[in-house]
């Protein structure tokens, strides 16, 4: 595996000396503020036929078998297949990993997930990483709490204190020179004073401060991977095409991206071969040039983006379960590993609110036709789940199960001021009027209920004040009834057997004498919604997956 680390090393035990790369050095993050220039490409639009571009290197690796004693690893053989001298690459880049939050939450679990790279010895991988652990929660406190505590208090904001020591001390555990965040820990403090100062944290601002979550644990990894003797490269991802819409906290990523991407990662590997380590979760706004962030756990629409725009066989992302589960295993510990997926219900089980994947992420893996591997970075040898455009449904009957809570839903009757159409129209108008987007619908001519999507404000919940004045809009045409503190719950599966499925689900919930309050099939037919009150939510999942995957009746399969 890996041309890019053939020169460092040769059968010996002791690491060769750092060999840091010129990008892996202390990044200047006041770049991100300059114009965008990411190379000469011209054509931002990546179709398949630019794939040869990222082929035309045959596959010759080089294998290491590595041992892992004590968390370090060391090479104990090279196994030259081919003959490559370094600068000259024979390997192509072949895959991405992508490592969340509790994958690289300490030194230790870096040192794992090192191994686990290093034990893929036919793979060439883009390594893709989230912050460590809960920084990026840690990092949103520490910014709410700047903004009313003053700027002599800010040296005192716990999260700071945390998130200092947390990287200090994974560097120093690792061997890296604490520098490689000090820099970065220095710009942090100095942004919450900032903040402290203006009294005012603003989405924009927002991004900027969590980015810091990802630039460090990459930079750190990165060192740690160099000073092992394997060559690393790290990057920001708002550096190297990651160009996305202005929509701070919750950015799309432009089609520009995939070209300047590829552009970018082949052209460094093309000419000095080392494991490129990039931030997930981050970006850069087409018009601002400020860093946007892609939403929460927005790493794994890091990786499909790389994965796309490289043309990668496929893409992986490391998790701390055993893959995409039967439904949320905080919810039902016995929930059990699903082991195959389509992209349209991989994608449907994000938007529908489980956590494990971001929402968008299986759309480049779908424009792509690449396969998604959902993988335990603590339990490696678990299948995980696989997720592809089509799969044996024959067998299929429910997936998996997800709840959202604390949805929002409107009853709204029409006061028959407006024809049927008309009054369709109007609804749905206030709310594209106000930004807001809706999320299961059912209607009938003179009636619609529907939940609201807070998701695309996921900063903050959707507030009162809006709650009123769509309301107050709406009222003028309809009579309106609020309902909050509900839940949804969807069942992703086959629903071509859904009479099956809710005549399943419909005789749990009424044993377990839950009304339910609106349902809904998915015009995409891999998913049912149920709506029921918030404190009936989770005993209805429980009830449901014992239905549906413990029992020995039809329909419960996740195969
Ligand atoms: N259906 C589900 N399958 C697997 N995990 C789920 C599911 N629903 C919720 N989760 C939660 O998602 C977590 C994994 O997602 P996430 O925290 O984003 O991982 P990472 O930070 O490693 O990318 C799991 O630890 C689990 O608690
Ligand atoms: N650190 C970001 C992005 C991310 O993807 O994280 P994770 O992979 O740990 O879910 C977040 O917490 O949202």
């Amino acid at each position: 595996m890996m041309a890019a680390a053939s020169s460092q090393f040769s059968g010996v035990k002791t690491p060769p000396s750092r060999s840091f790369p010129k990008q892996t050095s202390l990044h200047s993050r006041s770049a991100f503020s300059s114009q965008l220039s990411f190379g000469t490409f011209q054509s931002p639009n990546y179709s398949k036929s630019n794939r040869s571009l990222f082929t035309r290197h045959c596959c010759k690796n080089t294998v290491f078998k590595v041992s892992c004693e004590g968390g370090n690893v060391d090479v104990i053989q090279r196994n030259k297949i081919e003959k490559s001298t370094l600068g000259e690459a024979k390997n192509e880049l072949t895959c991405v990993m992508k490592f969340g939050g509790s994958s690289v939450a300490s030194a230790e679990r870096m040192r794992e997930v090192a191994d686990l790279i290093l034990s893929f010895t036919n793979e060439s991988p883009v390594i893709v990483l989230s912050a460590m652990g809960k920084t990026t929660n840690k990092l949103l406190l520490a910014g709410e709490k700047a903004v009313s505590c003053g700027v002599n208090k800010v040296d005192d904001i716990e999260e700071l204190s945390f998130i200092k020591e947390l990287h200090r001390r994974t560097a120093d555990e690792l061997g890296v020179d604490r520098l490689i965040v000090d820099g970065h820990l220095e710009e942090l403090q100095q942004l919450l004073k900032g903040i402290a100062m203006m009294k005012e944290l603003t989405l924009r601002t927002t991004d900027y401060l969590v980015s810091f979550g990802e630039c460090m644990s990459t930079r750190i990894f990165a060192a740690y991977l160099n000073k092992i003797g394997v060559k690393a490269r790290q990057y920001d991802a708002f550096e190297i095409g990651f160009i996305t819409t202005d929509d701070f906290t919750n950015a799309d990523i432009l089609e520009a991206t995939y070209a300047a991407v590829a552009k970018r990662l082949n052209d460094d590997w093309n000419s000095d071969p080392a494991i490129p380590i990039v931030t997930g979760f981050l970006g850069k706004g087409w018009r601002s040039c400020a860093i946007t962030t892609l939403g929460r756990g927005g790493s794994d629409l890091t990786a499909t983006t790389i994965g796309k725009a490289l043309g990668f066989r496929e893409i992986q992302v490391w998790k701390d379960v055993d893959g995409v589960l039967t439904c949320d295993p905080n919810i039902y510990p016995r929930a059990e590993p699903v082991p195959y997926l389509t992209f349209d219900e991989a994608a449907e089980l994000a938007y529908c609110g489980a956590q494990v994947l971001h929402p968008q992420s299986m759309r480049p893996a779908r424009e792509g036709d690449i396969p998604v591997r959902v993988k335990n970075s603590y339990n490696p040898k678990a299948p995980g789940t696989l997720i592809t455009r089509s799969r044996d449904m024959s067998k299929a009957g429910l997936t998996s199960i997800v709840l959202k809570r604390n949805v929002t839903m409107l009853d709204i009757v029409s006061t028959r001021m407006l024809g049927q159409f008309g009054f369709l129209a109007k609804v749905f108008s206030i709310f594209e009027d106000l930004g807001i987007s809706v999320d299961v619908v059912a209607t009938s001519e003179v009636s619609i209920s529907l939940t609201l999507d807070p998701s695309k404000l996921w900063s903050r919940e959707l507030i009162q004040q809006e709650l009123d004045h769509v309301v107050e809009e709406l009222e003028k045409i309809a009579i309106v009834n609020l309902l909050q503190h509900r839940s949804i719950i969807s069942l992703i599966g086959n629903v071509k057997r859904s009479s099956l499925i809710l005549e399943k689900a419909f005789h749990v919930l009424r044993i377990n004498g839950v009304n339910v309050q609106m349902i809904s099939q998915g015009a995409s037919k891999v998913n049912i919604s149920l709506v029921v009150n918030d404190n009936e939510a989770e005993q209805c999942v429980r009830a449901l997956h014992a239905a549906f995957f413990e029992s020995e009746l039809p329909c419960g399969s996740a195969n």
